[in-house]
């Protein structure tokens, strides 16, 4: 443990150095422009094993080449949901006898960009850069690279370049970019990817959507209710190829009655821009048509951002990474959130970046920090309890195994499944609630190893069912769980009376 590290500790949590003070204190300590741990990315994973780092008594350079947030803050999670919730909070209205008549019309796309802009500071990352004083950590403005054994240089945003060196680790949490197919003339046509569509400051008359992930499908429903005419294209055969199928069937179902022209099976072969727009030839089974929009949004996917991060100084070919989030074969370096590819969420990332921090307090202290499964130092949740909320309409909240993953993974596999539409809570949510629910139950041990909820706030049931993952809460025992009424929530109960006592 270094000297500074003692200092902080003494310090407690109560009152916080500055990061002027840790920096200098650091600076003082090794004599050079050294600190504990070096974090390289600040966006919620980089913010999040920085704190940790600090909490645990090191100290901490966080390196940022954009805004201090992320992507999340300013063209993620953040402004996607800033703009799809006017619309949700108008079509829950419209679902209830005596409320729906107050509705009139959709959502006023001014006002509907403007809260967005409210959420995303105006893209001012002001207040993330007062927390990280606060919470004791430096920051550097700059694009950061490794050039050796713990060493990373900064170009820093005024030209100029600085060396600084990490006496336990490195951490890269550099995140992912949109990954832009290479189809002939897409480059060149000037796509959007999410960041134009999550930043914009109009909305397109019309808009072609590429890809039916998630962001194609939240994308799409959020400029449709906003009053483009969207089309989307997705080259398979169902939307969210990842949910259970039932979850994609539902979300098909919902988007033409939102606007969407949904292509599935489509092919994109063609992209050119004119005067007019683009114009984007598709091809299906059938034949090859041409759409026609203002922009195009291509929602293909993202690209781990390991671009120029000077892997190959230090030996790295892959950002391999075991449970604590530690590169296979450097003891000192870890990655964690999207640039290692386990799960592309905030909150996985988040969840990575306690355990990583963890890992490099307890190692830096003498301990080895073994990542055993579901420890502190273990994102052992990764592999089996991974929840996502996808804001659709209907929404879709899934966590854990689908069924026919289930299978694959050789688990003896029984599914059950309940109407939400019957539950009493559910029906005085809305008039004719639409949705259903999935339990996934791994027979032989008798715990649910996935559960997939569609409907209007269904994101919300989610964390129940990853609770019972998680803690591998035996069936028999679920059944003590009561769930009031008359919630939602008491899809629970039917769920576990389809399978039976
Ligand atoms: C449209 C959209 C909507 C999303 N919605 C959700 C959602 O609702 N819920 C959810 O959980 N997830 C959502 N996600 C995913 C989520 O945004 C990411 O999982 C999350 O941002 C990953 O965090 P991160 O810290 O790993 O990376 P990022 O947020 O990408 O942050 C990485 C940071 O590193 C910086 N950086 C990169 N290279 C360098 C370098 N060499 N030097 C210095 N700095 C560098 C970047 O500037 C960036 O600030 C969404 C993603 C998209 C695209
Ligand atoms: N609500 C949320 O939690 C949320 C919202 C948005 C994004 N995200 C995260 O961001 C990540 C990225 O989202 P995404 O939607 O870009 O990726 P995705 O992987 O979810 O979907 C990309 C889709 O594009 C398709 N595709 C790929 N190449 C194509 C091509 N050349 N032509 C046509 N289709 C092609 C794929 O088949 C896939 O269906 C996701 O992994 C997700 O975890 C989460």
């Amino acid at each position: 443990m270094t000297v500074a590290g003692i200092r902080y500790r003494a310090l407690g949590r109560v009152t916080r150095p500055t990061a002027t003070e840790r920096q200098a204190a650091s600076m003082a300590v090794a004599g050079g422009d050294e600190y504990d741990v070096i974090v390289v990315g600040a966006g919620p994973v980089g913010e999040n094993v920085a704190d940790q780092v600090v909490r645990g008594g090191l100290s901490a350079l966080l390196v940022e080449r954009e805004l201090v947030g992320g992507e999340c803050s300013y063209w993620a999670c953040i402004p996607s949901k800033a703009l799809l919730r006017p619309a949700a909070a108008l079509a829950d209205a419209r679902r209830v006898d005596g409320a729906a008549t107050a509705v009139r019309g959709g959502p006023n796309p001014e006002q509907v960009l403007a809260r967005r802009t409210s959420f995303t500071h105006n893209w001012s990352d002001d207040s993330q850069v007062g927390w990280l004083d606060y919470a004791g950590i430096a920051l550097v403005r700059g694009t950061a690279r490794l050039v050796g054994e713990r060493q990373v240089e900064i170009r820093t945003r005024d030209g100029g370049a600085r060396r600084v060196a990490a006496r336990q680790a490195v951490v890269l949490a550099t995140g992912s970019r949109a990954t832009v197919p290479d189809v002939p003339g897409l480059a060149e046509a000037d796509p959007w990817t999410s960041r134009d569509a999550t930043s914009a400051t109009a909305v397109p008359d019309e808009l072609a959507v590429l890809g039916g992930g998630v962001v194609g499908c939240e994308m799409a429903t959020a400029f449709a209710a906003l009053g483009s005419r969207v089309t989307l294209i997705a080259r398979g055969e169902r939307l969210l190829p990842r949910l259970e199928p039932f979850a994609s069937e539902a979300v098909l179902a919902g988007l033409p009655k939102a606007g969407v022209d949904v292509r599935l099976g489509a092919t994109v072969t063609a992209v050119e821009r004119d005067e007019a727009g683009v114009r984007i030839d598709v091809a299906d089974a059938d034949a090859t048509r041409t759409v026609r929009a203002d922009e195009i949004l291509v929602a293909t996917g993202r690209t781990a951002a390991v671009e120029g991060l000077g892997l190959e100084t230090v030996g790295v070919t892959e950002l391999r990474v075991d449970d604590s989030c530690r590169v296979a074969g450097v003891d000192w370096l870890y990655a964690a959130g999207d640039v290692n590819g386990r799960a592309l969420l905030t909150h996985m990332g988040k969840y990575q970046a306690r355990a990583c921090g963890a890992a490099i307090v307890a190692r830096a202290g003498g301990d080895a920090a073994e990542p055993t499964p579901w420890s502190r130092y273990a994102a052992t949740a990764d592999h089996a309890a991974v929840p996502q909320a996808v804001f659709t309409d209907p929404e879709v909240g899934a966590v854990g195994l689908t069924e026919a993953e289930a299978r694959d993974a050789g688990l003896p596999v029984r599914a059950v499944e309940y109407d939400l539409g019957q539950v009493a809570g559910a029906s005085l949510f809305a008039d004719g609630y639409a949705g259903r629910a999935k339990l996934v139950v791994d027979t032989g041990r008798e715990v649910i190893v996935g559960a997939t909820f569609v409907g209007a706030t269904s994101a919300e049931l989610v964390h129940a069912a990853t609770i019972a993952i998680v803690g591998e809460v035996p069936l028999s025992r679920l059944w003590h769980a009561v769930p009031s009424f008359p919630t939602i929530s008491e899809v629970w109960l039917r769920l576990l009376e389809a399978y039976g006592r």
